[in-house]
């Protein structure tokens, strides 16, 4: 295993007041996350924008300072570090962010953005092998050598990435957190940037957490899923088991706002229309956080026992699929039925309401806005 995170939480203060500056609450961003990535797989993290995926990547990398819990990496315990020490240890985890043309300086040329990291965990002392390097990098990338004098704004979206990419790549690290590394982009290049990262992830033995809302990108990518509602995650699976039999309910309507490209499929399929918004995460819900937009909630333990992440005893899904629900099993087995599903089958055709469809959710709210078909 390379990472470790055991019950990480990041609350943010919400402060008042101009003379006392008093904390009055605080944005529960990340409330118990724990998740392990083995060396030389990529971990898809999953959840609709402000359920705490960026602080939590942010938090692994020591860029957010967790309020508790613990982060390993490659046996080294990194609340321990500080200083220097936590400043060389960076140098194996980096991150590739969303927008490129932020997070890249618009005034220097690539070669000094590409310099600049190596620079700083003194890779550059040794001029032809630096050179070397930046060469090696762009050829990884895609780039033509030409890019080295040139500034970002020069280049389009796609082509600013894979700087972005090649910047991470400069320290020579073991761990990439990328969060949300294509959905700034169009879609017709979003596959080509998803493949460069297939690519240098075989070429440089990396380890990656692809952190994105969009479910399709994630399952390209990813050997295992993680799927986070409110600051912790409710499901975590094998890339292929998570696809082929979500069991959180909260999954499940991820899924089912996904359009599939097959009218037939498209037809069958499940559709659960969630009830209302993501609540706030400075008051989250009591129990299990998923409770007040759950179609399957009941009464005994939803709203008050907050339900850890465990196997479940259900045939055809292994041990490595766990979910954090309490009536898992019942819901797989259909001896739970969703609130308000319209009782009897009904002609798909016909102009009635669909038995799979959920009708106590707001009107198009639409969990996953900008889903695409899986494919990309
Ligand atoms: N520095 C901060 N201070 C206070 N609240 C914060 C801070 N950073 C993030 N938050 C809040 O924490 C919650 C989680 O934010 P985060 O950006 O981690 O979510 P996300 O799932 O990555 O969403 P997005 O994809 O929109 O970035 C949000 O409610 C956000 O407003």
């Amino acid at each position: 295993m390379l990472l470790d995170a055991q019950d990480v939480k990041v609350h943010f203060p919400i402060k008042r007041g101009v003379v006392f500056d008093r904390t009055v609450g605080y944005v529960y961003a990340v409330d118990g996350m724990s998740l392990q990535i083995n060396r030389g797989e990529t971990y898809g993290l999953v959840g609709e924008s402000g359920c705490g995926k960026s602080t939590f990547g942010r938090a692994l990398l020591r860029l957010e300072e967790p309020t508790a819990g613990a982060v390993t990496f490659d046996g080294t315990d990194l609340s321990s570090l500080k200083g220097e020490t936590l400043r060389k240890q960076r140098r194996n985890m980096q991150m590739v962010f969303q927008d490129p043309l932020s997070s890249l300086d618009p005034r220097q040329t690539v070669e000094a953005l590409l310099l600049e990291g190596m620079r700083a965990h003194g890779l550059t002392k040794d001029k032809a092998a630096a050179h070397a390097r930046l060469r090696e990098l762009l050829a990884a990338v895609g780039l033509p050598e030409a890019a080295l004098k040139k500034y970002p704004h020069e280049f389009s979206g796609g082509q600013r990435q894979r700087i972005g990419i090649a910047r991470a790549l400069s320290v020579d690290p073991q761990l990439i957190v990328a969060d949300e590394p294509v959905s700034a982009l169009d879609v017709s290049v979003q596959a080509q940037v998803i493949n460069l990262l297939e690519d240098v992830q075989e070429q440089f033995g990396l380890t990656y957490l692809v952190i994105a809302h969009d479910l399709a990108v994630v399952r390209h990518i990813s050997d295992r899923v993680g799927v986070m509602y409110l600051g912790a995650l409710v499901e975590e699976a094998d890339a292929d088991d998570l696809y082929a039999i979500p069991l959180h309910p909260y999954t499940r309507a991820l899924m089912s706002a996904v359009p599939i490209p097959d009218p037939q499929v498209e037809d069958r399929r499940e559709r659960i229309i969630l009830a209302g918004d993501l609540p706030s995460p400075a008051a989250p819900p009591s129990g299990c956080r998923f409770h007040t937009r759950c179609p399957w909630r009941q009464d005994t333990r939803c709203d008050t026992d907050r339900p850890e992440l465990r196997e479940v005893r259900i045939e055809g899904v292994p041990a490595s699929h766990r979910v954090a629900c309490h009536f898992a099993e019942q819901i797989a087995s259909g001896e739970l039925q969703p609130h308000s599903v319209a009782p009897t089958a009904v002609d798909p055709d016909a102009d009635q309401p669909r038995p799979d469809v959920i009708e106590d959710g707001a009107p198009g709210a639409d969990p996953y806005p900008d889903a695409r078909p899986p494919g990309v």
